[in-house]
């Protein structure tokens, strides 16, 4: 199994990333987090962007002892001087030198020859290597530099004494196949090749950065540099945990791995997220909340039956406890039995149907169905109270002008359904004198409260009614997430009980399973 060297730049192109601004404090976090995931090689800055940043490498460069502690350089004297200043007290520095190669950036950008570009390059990493033993030198936007000149620049920055090459696709413009050529081309056209290590690091401009690192891999990188979480300039840089868990996962393919501790991977993700505030798409690989999270029945019932039906990774080798079975309207009922097992509640079949058809309507308005939805669903329905009024529809007509109007249609036991509209001073009441004018019932509303059962925006709101007719009271529950709607079925639910309770006085509410 061939090693592969982590270079990790989450300090240096993962803050470049737009409104990233991390502080000494936070650097040396997250280095000292990077040294536990066991990274080979850490960029902590561009000591001559400000005096901050210089004092930010230093630190990183003294909290952390087992990575070799890289600051970033023009190719120019006075940066090079800056990152000897920042990794005074490294146990092992290093150097990274930059200039660009490609037409584009030689006319435009740096306004210099070919020749110009050799020379200026030579001359800054022989300056450097009076002090480094490690140069690292990267010929920028190497990914659209004629290849020729290419491996000429290579051979002279091996000549000079680099001890890394790094060939960056700047742009992220490469595929596969292109950036894999490049490499199987310098491998074989450039002198002394074997004297150094080379290096891959690629950007998300097109979606490919982790695509091109692995196919520089398959053709000779001996390193790979790239972000947490592949923050980094514009759609930022190679995800780190993805090129390693891509070689763990497919080590019989790509025969090389990293020596990350793979475990550590969630953990750095979070911390990285946190300190420099860019959220983890859900959809991340490897590190995004869903990730390992399954949603539809199909998968669920694959899941439940054998994981690796829908799993490559098991979430524990990347430090995280489990998968999650998510409860949505594309579950089915090995997943909803399943949960409810999770729960407590031990079920006939038949209860489970009704149960889950209750479930899937609940899931068809909300987007999460969380543990209390479900509790609060199933504990609805374990009131063992005939139903002699159901609930069909209810619309609500409300304006702050005008009075408040209600329709109801009611479906009642042996009767059918019928509808009445009425008024009220408010929606609730309404909708109340609309199912008092359907069922002819004349209790009174002696308590009324609500109060959300689940979280967010799309939440369960439950409400709770007293009322009384004739010296009996009895309780009303109604649940949904919409509030008018709960207030109708406990309302409704209350109504049920009173006639139950006329028909047998002294019974109580009974709570059984269904
Ligand atoms: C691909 C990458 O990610 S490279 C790293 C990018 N990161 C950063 O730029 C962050 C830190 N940068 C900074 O803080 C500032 O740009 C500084 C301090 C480095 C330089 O600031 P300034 O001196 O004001 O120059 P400015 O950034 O406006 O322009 C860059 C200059 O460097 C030159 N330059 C660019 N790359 C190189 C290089 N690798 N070697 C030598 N000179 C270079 C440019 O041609 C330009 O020179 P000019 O002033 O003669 O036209
Ligand atoms: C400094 C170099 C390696 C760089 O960040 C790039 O070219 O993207």
């Amino acid at each position: 199994m061939r090693k592969i060297y982590v270079f990790d730049t989450t300090l240096r192109d993962g803050e470049q990333s737009p409104g990233v601004n991390l502080n000494t404090k936070e650097k040396v976090e997250i280095g000292l987090q990077l040294e536990k995931l066991g990274v080979d090689r850490i960029e902590a800055g561009f000591p001559a962007a400000s005096p901050g940043d210089l004092e930010a490498v230093n630190a990183v460069a003294r909290a952390v002892k087992n990575a070799t502690i890289i600051g970033l350089a023009r190719s120019r004297e006075q940066d090079i001087d800056a990152v000897k200043e920042a990794l005074k007290g490294a146990q092992d520095p290093c150097v990274h030198l930059f200039l660009a190669t490609s037409p584009i950036h030689r006319k435009h950008k740096l306004r210099m020859e070919k020749e110009q570009v050799l020379e200026t390059a030579e001359k800054a990493i022989r300056y450097a290597k009076q002090y480094f033993d490690k140069v690292e030198f990267s010929p920028e936007d190497a990914g659209r530099t004629e290849l020729d000149f290419l491996c000429e620049v290579t051979a002279m920055a091996i000549r000079a004494g680099a001890t890394v090459v790094n060939i960056p696709d700047t742009v992220g413009y490469m595929n596969p196949s292109e950036f894999g050529h490049i490499f199987k081309t310098l491998k074989s056209e450039v002198p002394g090749i074997e004297k150094i290590q080379l290096s891959a690091h690629c950007h998300d401009d097109l979606g490919m950065a982790t695509a091109n690192a692995l196919a520089a891999i398959l053709n000779g990188a001996d390193q790979i540099e790239g972000t947490i979480n592949g923050i980094g300039e514009r759609a930022g840089n190679t995800a780190i945990e993805e090129v390693a868990m891509a070689l763990a996962t497919r080590a019989d393919f790509f025969q090389a791995n990293t020596s990350l501790t793979l475990s550590e991977i969630a953990k750095t993700s979070r911390l990285v997220s946190k300190l420099t505030g860019m959220v983890v798409p859900g959809n991340k690989a490897i590190v995004g909340a869903n990730a390992f999270a399954h949603e539809s029945g199909i998968h669920q019932d694959g899941m439940l039956k054998e994981k690796t039906t829908y799993e490559i990774i098991s979430p524990d080798i990347i430090g995280l406890k489990e998968s999650k079975l998510v409860l949505g309207k594309h579950s089915g009922r090995h997943a909803f039995r399943e949960k409810l097992i999770d729960l407590g509640y031990e079920l006939s079949d038949e209860s489970v149907n009704q149960a889950f058809a209750k479930f899937k309507d609940l899931a068809d308005k909300k987007k999460d169905v969380s543990d209390e939805d479900i509790r609060a669903l199933l504990e609805e329905k374990l009131i063992d109270t005939p139903e002699i009024y159901t609930l069909e529809t209810i619309e609500v007509s409300y304006g702050n002008k005008s009075v408040p109007s209600a329709t109801v249609r009611i479906s009642i036991e042996e009767h059918g359904v019928r509808e009445q509209k009425a008024e009220g001073n408010g929606s609730v009441d309404a909708i109340y004198n609309a199912i008092d004018a359907v069922t002819g019932e004349t209790a009174t509303l002696e308590d009324y409260s609500i109060k959300s059962v689940t979280h967010g925006k799309d939440a369960l709101g439950e409400v709770h009614v007293v009322l009384a007719q004739d010296g009996v009271s009895a309780q009303g529950r109604g649940l949904s997430t919409d509030i008018l709607e709960a207030s109708a079925r406990a309302y409704i639910d209350a109504l049920n009980r009173l006639i139950e309770k006329r028909k047998t006085p002294g019974r109580r509410d009974k709570m059984s399973l269904i």
